[in-house]
């Protein structure tokens, strides 16, 4: 089967995006990695399928991992989802809504940028209680859309981010679900400096939108740093998250503002 697919890029995390609006494509787990797979296919962190909604949004959101394993959501993909879907549409919308797993979400552009509205974060542990050798700090973790756990450090850059991250990964405290891992330098208050192991590509990625939130809160919850706080990631972009707060430990209106970039398109034979 030839597949027409486009390459996109939300930060440096970059996939394959196949338009599956009128259901026809039905690709499997070993197709998705296939397709995913650097040396011998178009090469990225996940796939994003768009299909037609079934709750009243204007479109759903299906996320792949690089292994070809469904994720609840991905926020780097919703912001390159955004985009490729508002030039789906008759005429640029002010919004787009989605359907994910993890609820409805909406995009906005915001001058070159997409804005994502995020959903509200659960499961916050403020210690886990979980720890692995060589690393000596609170694990955090909280639920940002997909699970992640968050580790402040004072070098982000002299983490050993693979070891540590596969560690954190395989925990027992988070399976069977595993999770995703950040580790996090705070450059001033407010401003922070991340590097993510995530699951599904078992591997550094550039930039990871949720673990950018999740890590992002996690600076509040500790310090008191207003909204919005900046994000520096190790393809080189910076981020914003911005958040409100009702009570003492719920955060509204949490939202990931970033690039969502198109690389090329192209057909390839599966
Ligand atoms: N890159 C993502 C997160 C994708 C899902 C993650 N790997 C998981 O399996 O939980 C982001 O930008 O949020």
């Amino acid at each position: 089967m030839l597949l027409h697919f486009y390459k996109m890029n939300g930060a440096g995390n970059d996939f394959v995006v196949v338009d599956n609006r009128d259901l026809s494509l039905n690709l499997t787990k070993d197709q998705i990695e296939l397709l995913c797979d650097r040396h011998r296919g178009v090469g990225a962190d996940g796939l994003l399928a768009v299909e037609p909604a079934e709750n009243g949004a204007d479109f759903k959101f299906r996320y792949y991992n690089a292994d070809g394993g469904e994720a609840e959501m991905c926020g780097n993909g919703a912001r390159c989802f955004g985009r490729f879907t508002s030039a789906l549409m008759e005429e640029l919308p002010e919004k787009v809504s989605f359907e994910t797993i993890a609820g409805t979400l909406a995009a906005e552009i915001v001058d070159d940028n997409i804005r994502i509205a995020m959903s509200e974060p659960k499961d916050l542990a403020m210690d886990s209680g979980a720890s692995v050798p060589g690393l000596d700090t609170t694990l955090h973790f909280i639920n940002t859309g997909v699970p992640h756990v968050v580790a402040f450090v004072d070098n982000v850059a002299a983490i050993d981010v693979l070891t540590h991250g596969r560690a954190i990964r395989h925990h027992e405290r988070f399976s069977p679900k595993g999770t995703n891992a950040n580790f996090v330098q705070i450059l001033e208050p407010g401003h922070i400096g991340i590097r993510t192991y995530e699951r599904g590509v078992e591997d550094e990625t550039l930039a990871c939108g949720t673990g950018m939130v999740a890590s992002a809160l996690l600076h509040h919850l500790i310090t008191g740093a207003p909204s919005p706080i900046k994000v520096d990631v190790k393809g080189g972009d910076t981020l914003e998250i911005g958040f409100e707060r009702s009570g003492d430990a719920d955060f509204t209106n949490v939202t990931l503002t970033g690039p969502a970039d198109f690389v090329f398109e192209g057909d390839i034979e599966i």
